[in-house]
């Protein structure tokens, strides 16, 4: 191994940085450790053992429906680790039909504060580096996902930029994003328009200021897309994806008999960064957003 390995601070090589600052995406192979890849799974699967679907599986998660944004369970997720089932897992009734191992979409949004394997991960010394080299002067962790993708039924992501979700002014947003297995374009890669970070977008994904309606609502209709320029991110197990908040990224239907299990926080500036307050998630008192170099696991 080279210069890189010899410096504990430097984690992105000038070119990664580089390609990053042109593109909005970046894939870094071997980031996380294999010990570490699996600590997260394992973790993950004890999560589900524990998880008593009776109590969850009428919250279904999906992009292409609307269900999920009617209910106060993934609203109110910003502070806890709720579970998200697939649309195709669970009948009309809310029954799952399959193994329940095999039924969620995502958990989400505390891993990286309220299990422990999840937080060793988010704040290590490693993480706080890439953030110190993408700029960050005062991050902070705002949400976490573990998103499932399982074989035969993991739903589809429309195309979006992650700052109709999770807005600041200027915008300062970046996902982390972490291969748990080998992806590819079978199981439901990752895609993401290069240089499509430099077209901003006013499409946000807000709490409904009327009451009585549904609780979230998008301000805009999609923005124009052009899906010619999409191109895959196929990475082995143990790679980062670094996701600037301005690209258009998505994934497609796991159709394949493999699952894509990915870990994934996103990271907000608030340095001369305003916090939208119209944005879906909002710090709480049980959980004000996490600043990345203050805390560690
Ligand atoms: O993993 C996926 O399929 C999409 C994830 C995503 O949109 C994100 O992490 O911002
Ligand atoms: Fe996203």
């Amino acid at each position: 191994m080279g210069l890189l390995s010899e410096q504990p601070n430097v984690v992105l090589s000038s070119e990664q940085l580089e390609k990053f600052q042109t593109e909005g995406c970046l894939a870094v192979p071997n980031f996380l450790s294999e010990e570490d890849v699996e600590m997260l799974k394992a973790s993950c699967h004890q999560l589900v053992e524990e998880m008593d679907p009776e109590k969850h599986s009428h919250t279904i998660f999906s992009t292409t429906h609307n269900e999920e944004t009617k209910s106060e369970y993934f609203l109110n997720s910003g502070d806890k680790v709720r579970f998200f089932f697939e649309q195709e897992a669970v009948d009309n009734v809310g029954n799952l039909k399959v193994n329940k191992h095999f039924a969620l979409n995502k958990i989400g949004h505390a891993l990286h504060w309220f299990v422990p394997e999840f937080k060793k991960v988010s704040f290590s010394d490693k993480m706080k580096a890439t953030a110190k080299q993408l700029g960050f002067i005062s991050p902070a962790v705002v949400q976490s996902m573990y998103i499932f993708k399982q074989p035969g039924i993991g739903g589809e992501v429309l195309a979006h930029k992650d700052c109709t979700f999770l807005s600041t002014e200027p915008q300062s947003c970046i996902g982390f994003w972490f291969a748990l297995e080998d992806v590819t374009l079978e199981n439901g890669c990752l895609w993401y328009s290069p240089g499509s970070h430099k077209t901003p977008t006013q499409r946000r994904y807000i709490r409904n200021p009327k009451k009585g309606e549904a609780l979230t609502i998008f301000t805009s209709p999609p923005d124009p897309d052009d899906d010619l320029n999409y191109v895959p991110v196929l990475v082995p197990k143990g790679s980062l994806v670094l996701i600037n908040g301005q690209v258009n990224h998505k994934s497609a239907k796991n159709t394949s008999s493999k699952s894509r299990h990915i870990y994934t926080f996103h990271v907000i500036e608030r340095h001369n960064a305003q916090w939208d307050p119209r944005n879906w998630l909002q710090p709480t008192p049980d959980m004000p957003f996490t600043g990345l170099y203050e805390n560690s696991p």
